[in-house]
């Protein structure tokens, strides 16, 4: 008899109306750009040249995203067909943090707690917290929870928990048993001593309890900052040696600050990541890897299990190198208002790239197979120390002298120079979005990869909660995208010949994205600053190509919202995100095209701007409130509240126009886009002339939106 399967692939209904509807959209498409060149024919000007360019973006952001739609599946899996005899491979989890004040210590113990409860045999799970902001407060709380979780593991799996990350737990409406309050008692003054501790900037003498952690935190010596200083490795919790309190084995927990010195290049979360597959590889060498981000708490104990019925299926292909969960966020306000869910790069666009060949990579919520971070499934790339490749084997304990030596050694600044890590080994360098490069990287060597999401959210994580936090998340994106569009191996170069070609376009799709600038800043402002002189762009209404624009505009923009509704979402969270697109493309895809050619000049930038994932009271009660928070004077909002009143202003203008001296028929498609702009733009002028609070738009800004929308309208006077 076969064995009960472990999973199953089905197709989603939409993939033949997908289709169906690819063929009628291209064939609109093409006669646009048809028409486009007769009139630039006709006349060629700056205007017509303008539309003809965001027209062609536009297709061909549009055709590369039909990627995503020609074979989107989802995968059911059956975890309890996994049999008792099941032998569960040994698995290194990784936790990465980087900031004590952007990423609390608290949560880097919670998402660690959450993950150490997992239903999965206890002694074959090993976590590495890796911590890029060296800090003590950071080690702290490790060393706290290392303590707490003796009590937690055991509470949890005794009275079979599935919330077990403790924060989340003990928020909701939690069940009563008769260890309970304790625990919670237990949980409450651990918090308030990494609190205290996190407040006061470091470790108080009397918290520090015995020798050896006298020891470690001597090593925070005057010298000692984030970007300079020695490795600090500490075991906090080995497997063999201890035990919960009811006796059962614990996880190995192993803290560690890699070297830093501020003369050698550490690239950020694909360094760090390095550093932890060396690291993890001189201690445990666990086959499965699961990476996690410091935020993204485990919200079901069953998901490593879900995760092996892909990694211990023999029947299927063994050429799977990860399964990627999705990124799902709590705590996000009701309606979403920076759109901050990224619904499609998280939960739609990766089933459509699941049944073309694998999700991409998306950093956090991750199981690899360790060997596919070492060449392709038929070529090994093993590293130059033997001992640190997938088939070594460890055999002392993880606190031996040799194990801690190798360890050490491997963390330090200068073990990459001249090696193969970062570039054919592990995560790969050279863009911020090391997690998106390296799957791509992953599956042109001929990998897989599976998207697997649960009913239940696997893990659950931080949106950012101000506009300007997400405006420089997107910045970093789009610089780390254009990074790829200029590196030599790109989806372009590399993926279309080696990958299916849909899923070389959804990569292509992807690393274009800052390109989406040029598109909207040019619906954004010509049509209005056109309809402000009373000129005409666009065919009159009676002109049937009047209709091909309509139809575009309302065929593209109700597949998107089949789409998300679809996957759950609502008409408001819907509404917004089409808003953040726009306020993207004119906002931080242009900073981060700006920002990107400075870098590339040699010039200082930001490089990675750790997203924050706490805002102070006021912040976060406007943030529930689902009010925009703009507060501080960046450039960045510029474009926004520029576009903001040149609509208004336009479409104004527009109305007078229409009703004094006629021309509705001429001007009706720039009135539509102005009246777009302007629903579009509420918030912005709210924050403009109606608040009074500190997230509103400050003064300075609204003063240069003022000057710079006046000299713009002037200078279109000048043109038209
Ligand atoms: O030098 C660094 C910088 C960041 N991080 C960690 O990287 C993670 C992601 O950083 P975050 O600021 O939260 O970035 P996001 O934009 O929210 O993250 C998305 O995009 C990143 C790539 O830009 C991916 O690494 C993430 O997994 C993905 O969730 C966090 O755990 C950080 O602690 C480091 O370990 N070292
Ligand atoms: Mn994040």
């Amino acid at each position: 008899m076969a064995a009960a399967p472990l999973h199953k692939r089905l197709a989603l209904p939409r993939t033949w109306p997908n289709r169906a509807f690819f063929l009628v959209y291209s064939g609109a498409i093409f006669s646009l750009l048809y028409h486009h060149s007769l009139t630039l024919l006709r006349s060629p000007n700056a205007v017509s040249l303008s539309l003809f360019v965001a027209d062609l973006i536009f297709a061909f952001m549009w055709v590369t995203y039909q990627g995503f739609r020609m074979a989107p599946v989802r995968r059911d899996v059956y975890p309890q067909n996994l049999t008792k005899e099941t032998s569960f491979p040994a698995m290194d989890v990784f936790i990465c943090t980087a900031d004590p004040y952007k990423e609390p210590p608290m949560r880097v113990v919670n998402t660690a707690l959450s993950v150490m409860a997992y239903d999965y045999p206890t002694e074959k799970m090993s976590l590495y917290v890796s911590d890029d902001g060296g800090s003590q407060l950071t080690l702290f709380a490790i060393m706290e929870a290392s303590k707490f979780a003796a009590h937690w593991l055991a509470y949890c799996k005794k009275n079979a928990l599935v919330d077990r990350c403790p924060e989340a737990y003990f928020a909701t409406d939690h069940a009563w048993f008769p260890e309970t309050a304790e625990v919670k008692n237990m949980y409450e003054s651990m918090k308030m001593r990494v609190e205290k501790v996190v407040e006061r900037g470091s470790v108080p003498s009397e918290y520090i309890t015995d020798e050896q952690q006298h020891q470690t935190f001597s090593k925070w010596t005057a010298g000692f900052t984030n970007q300079d200083h020695p490795t600090v490795l500490q075991v906090l919790l080995e497997s063999g040696k201890d035990k919960d309190i009811k006796g059962q084995p614990m996880p190995n927990l192993i803290y560690i600050a890699r070297e830093k010195s501020s003369t050698t290049h550490h690239n950020f979360k694909a360094g760090a990541l390095n550093v932890l597959i060396r690291v993890s590889a001189a201690m445990t060498n666990s086959p499965i890897i699961l990476t996690l981000d410091c935020d993204m708490y485990s919200n079901d104990p069953q998901t490593p299990l879900r995760a092996m019925c892909f990694h211990l299926d023999t029947s299927a292909d063994s050429k799977v190198a990860y399964v990627q969960f999705p990124q799902i966020f709590h705590g996000l306000n009701k309606h979403d208002i920076y759109c901050g869910e990224f619904k499609y790069i998280f939960q739609i666009n990766p089933a459509g790239m699941d049944g073309v060949g694998g999700p991409p990579h998306v950093g956090t919520g991750c199981f690899f197979r360790r060997r596919a971070l070492f060449g392709g499934p038929t070529s090994l790339v093993v590293p130059e120390n033997p001992k640190l490749g997938p088939d070594h084997r460890v055999t002392g304990p993880i606190q031996s002298k040799e194990v801690l030596s190798l360890a050490h050694q491997v963390a330090g600044c200068n073990f990459e120079a001249k090696t193969v890590w970062g570039y054919k080994v592990g995560y790969r360098y050279g863009t911020y979005i090391e997690d998106f490069y390296s799957g791509f990287r992953l599956q042109c060597e001929g990998w897989i990869s599976i998207f697997c999401q649960p009913k239940r959210p696997a893990f659950l994580g931080d949106a950012p909660m101000t506009l300007i936090d997400l405006l420089i998340q997107t910045k970093r994106w789009s610089m780390g995208l254009l990074a790829m569009n200029f590196s030599k191996d790109n989806p372009m170069t590399l993926g279309l010949r080696v990958l299916n070609p849909f899923l070389a376009f959804c990569y292509i799709h992807y690393i274009f994205w800052p390109i989406w600038a040029i598109p909207i800043t040019i619906y954004a402002f010509l049509p209005q600053l056109a309809l402000l002189n009373s000129h005409s762009i666009f065919p009159k209404v009676s002109d049937p190509w009047c209709y091909m624009y309509v139809f575009l505009f309302f065929g593209a923009y109700a597949q998107d919202f089949l789409e998300f509704v679809l996957a759950g979402g609502t008409i408001r969270r819907w509404w917004n995100c089409q808003r953040m697109w726009i306020i993207r493309g004119i906002s931080s895809f242009a900073f981060g095209f700006g920002e990107f050619v400075l870098e590339a000049a040699g010039l200082p930038t930001s490089g990675f701007n750790v997203t924050n994932k706490v805002v102070d009271a006021d912040k976060g009660k406007r943030y529930e409130q689902g009010i925009f928070d703009f507060g501080v004077a960046s450039p960045m909002y510029l474009p926004l509240t520029m576009g903001a009143l040149i609509n208004l202003i336009a479409l104004v203008r527009g109305i007078c126009q229409v009703y004094f001296n006629g021309g509705f028929e001429d001007l009706f498609l720039q009135l539509f886009l102005a009246g777009f702009g302007v629903i579009n733009s509420l918030p912005v002028f709210e924050a403009m002339a109606l608040r009074t609070d500190y997230g509103k738009i400050p003064v300075t800004i609204t003063l240069a939106t003022l000057v710079l929308a006046s000299g713009l309208c002037y200078a279109s006077s000048l043109v038209f």
